[in-house]
């Protein structure tokens, strides 16, 4: 596993340094109360190599002052792994949401939400640890245990040499039994990820489990699971458990053989008492900046898999790149699509093939067809979510790969299938298309969309707080706030994709009116579900398996008795 975060970022290495720095000072801390412990014994014991200072008071004022230090350096140690925790959560969600928002859209269509809000809430929060206590703990314990044997070294070399080859070996081992035990372990991780999915599809989907009676199966589903996942973590738990036995009988036999050759040279009259006592306690010291390392190990562990996943999602490359001298924008608003061919990532069937068609400045275009036939994929390439595989798609006469996507996306206002409402006041999602709307232009665009009337009968009037997904509203009033919103935008081409699908027929009624309304002053594509939408269009473009078959006035088309008549007769209504 490789850090990728502390290189590009100075304040979190910043960070990790002083983590490291204060995790070394409390080490320093620990050796000093070793010698002044091993002092206070050895004048107690009236060791002579100790130049004859009699008093044992300077050792222990000397101990009581290192204990409150340590205690302030503990504190401040604390603080800034506090402090590195929040500087990595925030570095590495601002370089995933900038990334991501560089990425545009066409990714998040590609990949699930769910995906990618568990990298960036849960991976990152399993990331932290990682940078806050992982790394510092490595330097502590590198830099900490060399300082400790140099120290030792300086009053007895033999027992730092001693001493020095269990220290080695304690991480040695560590290792290499955590590569023989993982496959016992990385076990419990795929548990959990496979319940934690059950139960988010289980709360997901709650409204149709109790709908089809099925909750009683889906409790038995995610029941195996829980029990899956706990007998995995008995496993690993096990397995942690062994892990420590290992490294505590390191420490053990270390001490136990340091000290007693030691204790064995005081009484051959080779080292003095003062000496055996250091390389006790400093043997103690030794170990501990060890132990804390095993400790953090589990969260670098957890940390691997979510590294993953971000280190995946950084090296996503967008699917639409920016000019590098983008065109000026063009002065009019005909759009043409031209011998364009597309095909999603991954798929063989091509959503768009040879499609070649115009529509003219302030023209009303309804486009239909049966489910898949690439209507959607139609609006997702205007916009340029994706760029064509072939052909090229004009506005104005200008290839749209010319125009920087800012220009591009200016001139379109968009209603899609699934519109979005955000939590917030009904003023704050209308003005995420122009923020600096007057409360008149915010009651122009509500008028045009033919929701006014509501919003003016809600108590609270354009300040009306709206839960997630502008749950409060139905699903026809979400769709003319959409509406609205793409409105007070004021951009020249606007682009309604099954604006009236799934909406009672009072809404549609008033989308249609709004629809009416916009008629000859913008250039109009609608994809359309609804004869009464179709045939207030100035022409149809018909579509079948991402082909145009068809283009005509709505009347025409209807007498042709072609793709277009099968489809109104096989649809009713409904398209
Ligand atoms: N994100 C995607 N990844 C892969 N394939 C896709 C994606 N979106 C659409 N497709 C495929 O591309 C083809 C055209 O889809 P598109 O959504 O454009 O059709 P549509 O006419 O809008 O259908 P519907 O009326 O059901 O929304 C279909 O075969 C569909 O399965």
């Amino acid at each position: 596993m490789t850090p990728f975060l502390s290189a590009t970022s100075p304040r979190l290495r910043r960070r990790m340094i002083g983590s490291s720095a204060s995790g070394l000072a409390i080490t320093a801390c620990h050796v000093l109360q070793g010698i002044c412990l091993a002092g206070l014994v050895g004048t107690l014991l009236g060791d002579t190599s100790l130049g004859g200072a009699a008093s044992p008071f300077p050792w222990l004022a000397g101990f009581a002052v290192l204990i409150l230090i340590k205690g302030v350096l503990i504190w401040v140690s604390e603080i800034i792994a506090q402090s590195t925790a929040q500087a990595t959560k925030e570095e590495l969600r601002q370089r995933l949401l900038t990334h991501l928002i560089d990425l545009g859209p066409g990714v998040t269509l590609r990949r699930q939400t769910g995906d990618l809000q568990a990298t960036i809430v849960g991976g990152v929060e399993a990331v932290e640890s990682y940078y806050s206590r992982y790394l510092p703990a490595i330097i502590v314990a590198v830099i900490g245990c060399a300082g400790v044997l140099a120290v030792l070294a300086l009053v007895d070399w033999p027992s730092a040499l001693l001493l020095g080859a269990f220290v080695v070996a304690f991480p040695l081992l560590d290792r290499f039994w955590m590569r023989w035990q993982m496959p016992a372990v990385s076990g419990v991780f795929a548990a959990m990820g496979a319940f934690g999915a059950e139960l988010l599809d289980a709360l997901q989907g709650i409204l149709t489990l109790k709908t089809f009676n099925a909750s009683q199966a889906w409790r038995h589903r995610l029941s195996a699971r829980a029990d899956a996942l706990a007998s995995e973590s008995i496993r690993a738990a096990a397995v942690t458990m062994m892990r420590t036995g290992v490294t505590g009988f390191v420490t053990l036999s270390g001490t136990a053989l340091v000290v007693s050759v030691d204790a064995w040279r005081v009484a051959a009259g080779e080292l003095s008492p003062f000496a055996l006592f250091l390389a006790l306690f400093l043997t103690r010291e030794a170990f501990r900046p060890l132990d804390r390392l095993e400790k953090e190990f589990h969260t670098a562990w957890a940390a691997g898999g979510a590294m993953q996943s971000i280190r995946d999602l950084l090296a996503l490359e967008a699917p639409v790149h920016e000019p590098a001298s983008p065109a000026p924008c063009p002065h009019r608003t005909d759009i043409a699509f031209d011998a364009v061919d597309f095909s999603y990532d991954g798929s063989d069937t091509p959503a768009l093939s040879s499609v070649s068609f115009t529509v003219r400045e302030n023209e009303f275009v309804a486009i239909v067809g049966p489910s898949g036939a690439g209507k959607s994929t139609i609006a997702t390439l205007l916009p340029r979510f994706f760029d064509p595989d072939r052909g090229a798609i004009r506005i104005g006469g200008t290839d749209i790969r010319t125009l920087s996507l800012g220009t591009l996306r200016r001139l379109i206002g968009a209603v899609s299938q699934d519109t979005t409402l955000f939590s917030g006041t009904i003023a704050e999602n209308l003005r995420l298309a122009n923020p600096d709307a007057t409360e008149i232009e915010l009651r122009a665009a509500l008028e045009a969309a033919h929701l006014a009337p509501l919003i003016n009968s809600l108590p609270q009037g354009l300040d009306t707080p709206l839960g997630e997904r502008g749950a409060g509203l139905s699903g026809g009033q979400r769709q003319r706030l959409a509406i609205a919103r793409a409105l007070l935008k004021d951009a020249p081409i606007l682009l309604l994709d099954e604006a009236t699908s799934n909406v009672d027929p009072a809404s549609e009624k008033a989308i249609q009116a709004a629809i009416d309304g916009f008629r000859g002053r913008r250039t109009l594509i609608v994809i359309a579900h609804r004869l009464s939408t179709v045939a207030a269009a100035d022409r149809v473009l018909v579509f079948e398996r991402g082909r145009l078959v068809e283009a005509g006035s709505p009347q025409s088309l209807a007498i042709a008795g072609g793709a277009f008549a099968r489809l109104a007769f096989t649809e009713g209504d409904v398209l």
